[in-house]
């Protein structure tokens, strides 16, 4: 057999589930995260010589996530946690070279009730969530932040036509459709030291973003997915100068007319609204837009 080497590696602990109540006399916040943390390092030995010297147990990690959750005062803040959390793996262990830590952030909503935002009740509106992943080493920190699973849709202001027509072609040309898609988001930051990690405001430009991916989305005139997404990336840059660049992957979610003229009416045009959703198959539209680098 030819000889083989171990060419990478990274071991930890992954669906750690936290969730920390802070208490500001009768006002509670609730924070409910799922970490994962993957280290890299001197941990060769192991996989080959099955030395465990080194191996930091990955029920040691989950157990550090809890402590780290109890001390810290910015889990709120899920890039600055996944933060200390990489900061410490990197500190306590020398041996430990990279640290990933990434983070989901679930939603919880506090109740409006009787007109009042209520103080300690919580509800879930929507399936979109708010994530980290952040990569800490000796000399450097990146950080990228998502926002995943936005599921949006609008009746009109949507079209799509003028595409390349051939024998494999049966898709009518649309002036007029339904455009749906499930957001998901990812950008990455533009970090200068780990000093300033802890300056940035990630959860306003997370709410941010979603709001220039929802209002792009809403407001102009769509000519195609790529169209659509590419639109949203500007306006994200434009916006948020700490980006670098952000990365969309848009799946176009097929809502089709459904074929009632077999029975006598009208569904088609300006008479169309009834129609199918479909899941499967969908489009699926993945585009990374930069900021082109100064030369200076
Ligand atoms: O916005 C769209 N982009 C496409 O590439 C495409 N392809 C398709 O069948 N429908 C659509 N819609």
């Amino acid at each position: 057999m030819s000889e083989v080497y171990l060419k990478e590696q990274e071991y930890g602990k992954d669906r750690v589930r936290l969730a920390k109540v802070v208490k500001t006399g009768k006002w509670h916040e609730i924070i409910e995260l799922t970490v994962c943390v993957l280290l890299d390092g001197e941990f060769e030995d192991s996989y080959t010589k099955t030395d465990n010297s080194m191996i930091v147990a990955t029920d040691s990690m989950k157990n550090t996530i809890y402590i780290l959750a109890k001390q810290s005062s910015c889990v709120e803040n899920i890039e600055i946690f996944a933060t200390e959390i990489g900061k410490h793996f990197i500190t306590t262990y020398s041996h430990v070279h990279k640290a990933t830590i990434s983070i989901i952030k679930h939603k919880w909503t506090r109740m409006l009730i009787d007109g009042k935002l209520h103080d300690h009740s919580f509800h879930r509106d929507g399936e979109d969530v708010h994530d980290t992943k952040v990569v800490v080493s000796r000399k450097s920190v990146t950080i990228e932040s998502g926002l995943k699973n936005l599921l949006v849709l609008k009746t009109t202001g949507s079209a799509f036509y003028g595409f390349l027509r051939d024998k494999y072609t049966t898709l009518p040309e649309a002036d007029d459709r339904i455009l749906s898609t499930n957001v998901d988001a990812t950008w990455t930051f533009n970090i200068q030291n780990m000093a300033s990690v802890g300056k940035i405001p990630f959860n306003d430009i997370f709410e941010s973003v979603k709001q220039i991916t929802l209002h792009t989305f809403a407001t102009h005139n769509s000519a195609s997915v790529q169209a659509t997404l590419y639109l949203m990336a500007k306006n994200v840059l434009k916006k948020h100068s700490q980006i670098d660049s952000i990365r969309y992957e848009l799946p176009n979610k097929h809502y089709f007319t459904y074929d009632l003229e077999r029975f006598g009416l009208k569904n088609t045009g300006k008479d169309a609204d009834i129609f199918v959703p479909f899941n499967d198959p969908a489009g699926l539209i993945i585009a990374t837009v930069a900021r082109v680098k100064s030369r200076l």
